[in-house]
């Protein structure tokens, strides 16, 4: 049976709202094929090229093009590598390091991590910053945070201080912050590659629910953000209604703009209609990847500016 085949008699309806999107046998095969195993050097502990050749000794390692930490590595279990348990070494999908690249967060700068377990990106922002400013990781999911809070410690973030609110509440923290991420809860199509549970569980009612979720909380993060800042809007799905429409809902609603993001990563046509609505041509400037673009999970990131000069 072909992959198609078995996602239309699994979920009839995602099969049939995402046929809209792209309809090649490639698309979807690559929304259930398992995933590459990918890593992310941390170089908060040790320098990028001592911890490469140690692994090299092992293990075949393959450069992710988009960001200089990263690689695709041979390996079954993570958690048996001695480099994972002290923390040199973080497993974390390729495309999931993309939206951290794009916030380019500096050393000494105040960053928002709105929605932030089990706290990938944060240590990605902390070595970004050298370990110096202050990053707010919030996650409202307390048994998340818990495993955010380990991980910051295993990665050696000192500059993080964890928040459990419901990320809207950062609303009163006004034109605050340098740099905010929002790296929103979503129906997670892109997580199909890690189990199968996503695809049986997945319901246009949770588009609409996360939809509205994530309307909410991108209205706070741009509150948040000092003028002349960058807030980066990210999720690991393919749904135009979480991605295309939660940031045109922005640019309405706000005076923010669009940034072009350059990095060597391939994408997929922005969704400028659908469902009878059209959104802003700025929607060009974000990436849209699907899973057979680059052989990795779903993603949609934004770069959004908040104009002014941040004085
Ligand atoms: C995609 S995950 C974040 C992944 C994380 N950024 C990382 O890279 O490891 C989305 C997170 O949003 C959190 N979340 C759900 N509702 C939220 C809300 N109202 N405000 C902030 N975060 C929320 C969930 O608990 C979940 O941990």
């Amino acid at each position: 049976m072909s992959a198609r085949d078995v996602i239309k008699e699994t979920n009839p309806p995602f099969y049939e709202r995402y046929s809209k999107l792209d309809d090649s046998d490639e698309f979807w095969e690559f929304i259930v094929k398992p995933l590459r195993q990918s890593i992310r050097v941390n170089t908060l502990k040790a320098p990028l090229e001592v911890v490469v050749g140690r692994l090299e000794e092992e293990f075949e390692l393959e450069p992710i093009p988009w960001v200089r930490e990263g690689f695709f590595i041979n390996v079954d279990n993570l958690a048996k590598v001695p480099e994972h348990g002290l923390g040199l070494i973080f497993g974390q999908e390729a495309s999931s390091m993309i939206p951290p690249v794009v916030l380019e967060p500096r050393p000494g700068e105040l960053v928002l991590d709105m929605a932030a377990a089990p706290g990938s990106k944060t240590g990605q922002i902390a070595q970004y910053m050298e370990n110096e400013g202050c990053i707010i990781a919030n996650d409202p999911n307390r048994d998340r945070a818990n495993v955010l809070i380990a991980n910051l410690n295993r990665m050696g973030v000192l500059i993080a201080r964890v928040t459990t609110r419901d990320g809207a509440k950062f609303a009163r923290f006004e034109n605050t912050f340098d740099r905010v991420l929002l790296d929103a809860p979503c129906s997670s199509v892109g997580m199909i590659r890690k189990s199968w549970r996503f695809l049986r569980e997945w319901r246009e009612k949770a588009v609409v629910k996360y939809m509205n979720i994530q309307k909410r909380l991108i209205l706070a993060g741009y509150k948040a953000l000092k003028p002349g800042g960058v807030m980066v809007y990210s999720t690991c799905t393919i749904d135009p209604l979480e991605n295309e429409e939660v940031v045109d809902y922005l640019l309405r609603k706000t005076d923010a703009r669009l940034e072009k993001i350059d990095l060597p990563v391939k994408t997929s046509e922005p969704v400028l209609e659908w469902e009878g609505k059209t959104y802003s041509d700025e929607l060009k400037k974000a990436l849209r990847i699907h899973p057979n673009d680059n052989d990795t999970e779903a993603f949609f990131i934004a770069k959004i500016v908040k104009p002014g000069d941040g004085e």
